[in-house]
């Protein structure tokens, strides 16, 4: 199955690598502005795979993208150090414009997967613009921001992140919310697991382990420029997920009519990922705070979607 990536700067490159040592696909077509970054990418990443698989990995045009099951959307420009996700809004819907239409003219049937900042918004405008029903256009949403969270807690447990059940739902940036009161550890309720364990999730713990969560992009970019890693493996998963008709659940954003009383509005909820796209979204159970807070998320994104015009 043919997957392609527009944009191939660190998210595209690192997505395509993961792909290719995971054996997501059997075909990676990597499309980029500078036609050069691509091939030296399709290069890079095709030279580790007789090391794990077979996938073929080049670089292409717009029309090398025909039949690809899923296209995922990297380019634009990312934050600088300290610069919110937000302020990248108006130059990355510019971008859009010009890379939505090309892989809609060579692959109408693909899968769109955003992964361009900011996220919601932008998974929004990937939408409108390409017309495709709802379904068939994914944000990576908060995919990333859980595995954060899983991260966190099972350090802070003693765990296996891969046991631990949590979600970060709502924006992927300042105003997403952790979802505390379903939060489970194996199959028991984290808080009765961490006192169990004699590790406690009290309010001090829960406010640390949020706000590394929040702060971790910037973070790593005050370090190294950009985060890749982790979102590479975020869209291979997603990837896997279609092209497997897996039905994982996954923390991801899509544009949905209404929710919490906002209209129009992409954000991420527990959604299951298969061969067509999303196919059940799932509205978890939150406590009055939780609920609140995913009003407000989705009030923060709505304030910069109602000001796109399309
Ligand atoms: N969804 C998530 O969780 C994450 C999202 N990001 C976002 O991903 C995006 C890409 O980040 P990086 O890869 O670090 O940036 P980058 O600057 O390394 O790569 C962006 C690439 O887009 C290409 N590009 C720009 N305009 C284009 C166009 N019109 N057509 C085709 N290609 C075009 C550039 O040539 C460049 O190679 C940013 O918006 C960033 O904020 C970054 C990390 C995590
Ligand atoms: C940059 C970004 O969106 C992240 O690492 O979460």
């Amino acid at each position: 199955m043919k997957i392609g990536i527009v944009g191939t700067g660190m998210v595209g490159s690192a997505a395509g690598y993961t792909m290719a040592l995971l054996g997501v696909g059997t075909e990676i077509v990597l499309v980029d502005a500078n036609p050069a970054l691509a091939r030296a990418q399709a290069q890079d990443i095709a030279h580790a795979t007789p090391f794990a698989t077979t996938v073929a990995v080049r670089a292409g045009e717009y029309a090398d993208l025909n039949n690809a099951a899923v296209v995922i959307i990297a380019a634009g420009v990312s934050q600088k150090p300290g610069e919110s996700r937000l302020a990248l809004l108006e130059r990355n819907v510019a971008v859009f414009r010009s890379v939505i239409s090309g892989v809609m003219q060579a692959a109408p049937e693909a899968i769109l997967l955003i992964a361009t900042n900011p996220l919601d918004v932008m998974t929004f405008a990937a939408q409108r613009i390409s017309g495709l029903p709802l379904e068939r256009v994914i944000g990576s949403g908060t995919i990333l921001d859980t595995a954060r969270l899983r991260s966190l807690l099972g350090d802070h447990l003693g765990i296996a992140p891969n046991s631990v059940h949590a979600y970060v739902l709502g924006e992927h940036g300042d105003s997403e919310v952790p979802v505390w009161s379903s939060a489970m550890a194996g199959s028991v309720p984290i808080a009765s697991f961490a006192r169990q364990i004699g590790r406690p999730l009290d309010e001090v713990a829960r406010t640390r382990i949020a706000d590394q969560v929040r702060g971790a992009a910037y973070t790593i970019i005050e370090g190294k420029g950009a985060t890749w890693y982790g979102i590479g493996a975020g869209l291979a998963r997603i990837v896997r997920s279609i092209t497997d008709n897996e039905r994982t659940v996954l923390s991801v954003s899509q544009v949905s009519d209404e929710i919490e009383g906002v209209r129009d509005i992409a954000l991420s909820l527990p959604r299951i990922i298969g061969r067509q796209g999303v196919l059940a979204t799932l509205m978890p159970e939150l406590d009055e705070a939780e609920r609140a807070a995913l009003k407000r998320s989705a009030e923060v994104i709505s304030g910069f979607t109602s000001k796109l015009e399309f």
